[in-house]
């Protein structure tokens, strides 16, 4: 157990910090920028720098999960060191993992991600509901019980999204405003928020009009990638939350670590981020 259910750690972060998450992306592209190697040495060195940048002045940080598995069990081991350096900050870890599948293994990517003691385990999850929204009850569950937070795939950033997203059902329900539905469900009556969320690009316009989702109804955070490298800035974030604004936690990835390597250069990148983040949010 975490403490605090994830959605009141999550506010109490954001009113301290700001409404930002700085995403650890160790693209390859970026690790060559920084001078370092492409291999797990050179992702952990570029995680850890990061952290130490960012950890106790943002309200999170989300390693990007693809980054480090692309380097195999020692990539996958500094995730897990990251996980556990980014926790002893206090600043919240947000795994980007986005897993999905059937319910009997979505009981293991729980285990794996929302069961305390486990080293990937940060204080909340990325996951994909598109084998129906029921298929998460397993991470729904342990989530729930262990102060842990999801973000659920509502109306991602990128431009492919609305094949899916924006789908009806036979009776005319957006498949996104279907997921928010559920996730609004589970976060009756939490309060300052509840703790499963969903990701709802800053790039995505008026979609969640045009799908018929109602975000402040939602009771939860609201993830919102999208800001810096794909586009959005202030006006979007503005825009796509309206009354809906108090709940993002506006993600950007690339828009910092261009910053890099230089630690102080990264802090600066951040705090000016996290500080447009607030003015366009307030
Ligand atoms: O809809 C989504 C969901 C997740 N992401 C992830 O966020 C970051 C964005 O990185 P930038 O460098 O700021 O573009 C990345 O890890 C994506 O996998 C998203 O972009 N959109």
């Amino acid at each position: 157990m975490t403490g605090a259910p994830f959605g009141a750690r999550l506010a109490a972060a954001m009113d301290a910090h700001g409404p930002l998450c700085v995403g650890i992306d160790p693209h390859s592209s970026l690790l060559a920028e920084w001078g370092l190697p492409d291999d797990a040495t050179g992702v952990r060195e570029f995680a850890l720098r990061v952290l130490e940048a960012v950890a106790g002045r943002v309200a999170a940080v989300k390693p990007q999960a693809a980054f480090f598995e692309r380097h195999g069990s020692a990539g996958v081991a500094v995730l897990e060191e990251v996980v556990a350096v980014g926790r002893q900050t206090g600043t919240l870890v947000v795994v980007d993992a986005k897993r999905g599948d059937i319910g009997s293994t979505m009981g293991a990517y729980a285990d794996a991600f929302l069961r305390d003691g486990s080293p990937l385990a940060g204080d909340a999850l990325t996951v994909s509901p598109y084998l129906g929204f029921g298929s998460l009850d397993p991470a729904v569950d342990l989530a729930l019980a262990t102060g842990r937070g999801l973000f659920v795939l509502c109306l991602t950033s990128n431009k492919e999204g609305h094949e899916v997203q924006h789908a009806r059902t036979p009776e005319g329900v957006s498949v996104a405003a279907t997921m928010a539905a559920r996730a609004a469900e589970i976060n009756a009556g939490a309060v300052p928020l509840g703790s499963v969320g969903l990701v709802v690009g800053a790039t995505v316009g008026d979609a969640a009009v045009r799908a018929g989702v109602d975000l402040t109804r939602v009771n939860g955070p609201l993830l919102a990638p999208g800001v810096g490298a794909q586009g959005a800035g202030a006006a979007e974030l503005s825009r796509v939350f309206g009354a809906a604004r108090h709940q993002v936690l506006a993600s950007s990835s690339r828009g910092v670590l261009r910053a890099g390597p230089d630690v102080d250069a990264l802090r600066a990148a951040a705090l000016r981020a996290s500080s447009e983040a607030a003015a366009a949010l307030r």
